[in-house]
């Protein structure tokens, strides 16, 4: 098992690349699925171990995947026989392979998925991606934990989700490219890995209108055919560095990075006092000495991602003033602030809201990560606390995170990944000697 040691007190400084986004990908590689015809090469694939995990999904269906994580290309070829039984294994390693079952029930009529159960930021059910697919004409089957759902041939229908979940508008609109006649999605989510999935499925041959925007509208097509295309910016890791950044009175670009995909999160840290100029290349990014405090709440998209919550609570710990966090999407995303206690943290929780006293006077201790944002969350608190901090529980970093500690040590911060046992027998100067 590995952590990661951060030693706080630098700013950062200098350029990071943006990698591909982890959750723009996981459902085009799903998207894959639906190409009878031809190979499909996806560009800009970020290393993650998502996408390794949802490579194994479509390894174990049939489907001939090949990733050369030097070029960030993904090759997948869907064309020989697709089965219709994706194993427990790789579901209950990451939610997000639900989303193979609409483009198995486009492509087969029939799909059978792990059911994904909860996770450590809340109980996710999916019961809304069930709903759509009955509406569009499918048998729902659940028995001892998987779902099994069949339609010769699902119908188009209109569907209004009950909240804009991102998982169900990507499952139904893959399940609805290929339906008979015309399907309506409406209250859909509007995030810009929804715009990327719309506009890979239209290069296959799909004809999907209006991904973006609150309704959804896609006209069943006969055939995809596998194509060429290359994944957006990640705007979480590229937020993530902008917290980094505004928190350490930093001075960095982030090149590649998109501003219209983090308009939220830009607003919200430019009212903390964070410069952010747009640059011919990317976004960058200059911290102020102080940060003002700010009050935020999550939304679906275009509002404050919760994807970036747990980060900007750190930069509301270190501001000046009392700060208010709502948690509107999950009901328990705040178990990194139970860790943060032990850093000397000051707040209070109360139901989806935690006040969030400034000018906190962050302190080195060991905290275990939670989930993938909380893993990042607790490294930048590191970067402004005193003395070491050690983040465990690394896993879920990996999940979201290319090269976190590279990244940050290129900027400037005393980060080092290294082995628990050996950490265990190095002595505070052999601890001080990994940064000099
Ligand atoms: C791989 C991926 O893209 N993951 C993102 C996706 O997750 P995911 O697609 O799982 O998130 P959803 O938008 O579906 O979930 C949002 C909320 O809706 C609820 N819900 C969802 C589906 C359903 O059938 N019933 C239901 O009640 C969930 O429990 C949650 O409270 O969007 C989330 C919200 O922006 C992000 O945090 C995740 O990073
Ligand atoms: C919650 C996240 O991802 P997932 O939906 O895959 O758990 C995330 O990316 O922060």
């Amino acid at each position: 098992m590995e952590k990661m040691i951060v030693r706080g007190g630098n700013r950062l400084v200098g350029t990071v690349k943006a990698e591909g986004a982890k959750n723009a990908v996981l459902p085009i590689v799903a998207a894959t699925i639906l190409a009878s015809k031809g190979r499909t090469v996806l560009k800009n694939v970020p290393v993650l171990s998502d996408v390794y995990t949802i490579k194994n999904v479509l390894n174990n269906i049939n489907i001939d995947v090949e990733f050369d994580e030097a070029s960030n290309v993904f090759v997948a070829d869907a064309t020989g026989d697709v089965s219709w039984e994706t194993p427990f294994e790789y579901v209950s390693k990451m939610r997000a392979s639900i989303v193979v079952m609409g483009p198995l029930l486009a492509r087969l009529g029939k799909a059978k998925v792990a059911l994904p159960g909860g996770c450590a930021i809340g109980t996710r059910p999916i019961d809304l991606h069930l709903k759509g697919f009955e509406a569009m004409g499918a048998t729902i089957k659940i028995e001892n934990g998987f779902v099994e759902a069949y339609a010769d041939k699902l119908k188009g229908a209109r569907i209004y989700l009950d909240f804009p979940s991102v998982g169900a508008t990507q499952n139904l609109m893959m399940g609805a490219v290929q339906a008979e006649g015309t399907t309506i999605l409406e209250n859909v989510a509007r995030e810009p890995e929804i715009v990327d999935l719309a506009r890979f499925l239209n290069d296959m041959g799909a004809k999907v209108y209006g991904a973006g925007t609150e309704t959804i509208r896609i006209e069943g097509v006969e055939e995809m055919v596998g194509t060429t295309h290359s994944i957006i910016p990640d705007r979480i890791e590229t937020g993530t560095f902008m917290v980094a950044a505004a928190v350490t009175n930093g001075n960095i670009l982030i090149e590649d990075a998109i501003s219209e995909h983090n308009k939220p999160l830009i607003s919200k840290l430019k009212e903390m006092g964070v410069r952010i100029e747009e640059e011919a290349n990317g976004l960058r990014i200059i911290g102020p000495e102080q940060l003002k405090a700010t009050d935020v709440k999550t939304m679906p998209h275009p509002g404050f991602p919760t994807d970036m919550q747990a980060q900007m609570t750190i930069a509301q710990l270190v501001s000046q003033g009392t700060s208010t966090m709502t948690e509107t999407v999950f009901e328990n995303r705040f178990m990194h602030l139970e860790e943060m206690r032990r850093m000397n943290a000051n707040f209070k929780i109360d139901g989806q809201t935690v006040l969030l006293y400034g000018n906190s006077e962050l302190q080195g201790a060991e905290v275990a990560a939670t989930d993938l944002r909380a893993a990042a969350a607790l490294i930048i608190a590191g970067l402004v606390s005193e003395g070491y901090t050690r983040v465990t529980a690394l896993e879920h970093l990996d999940r979201g995170y290319y090269e976190f500690d590279k990244k940050l040590r290129n900027l400037g911060a005393d980060v080092e990944r290294i082995n628990e046992d050996s950490e265990k027998a190095l002595s505070a100067k052999e601890l001080d000697a990994l940064f000099v």
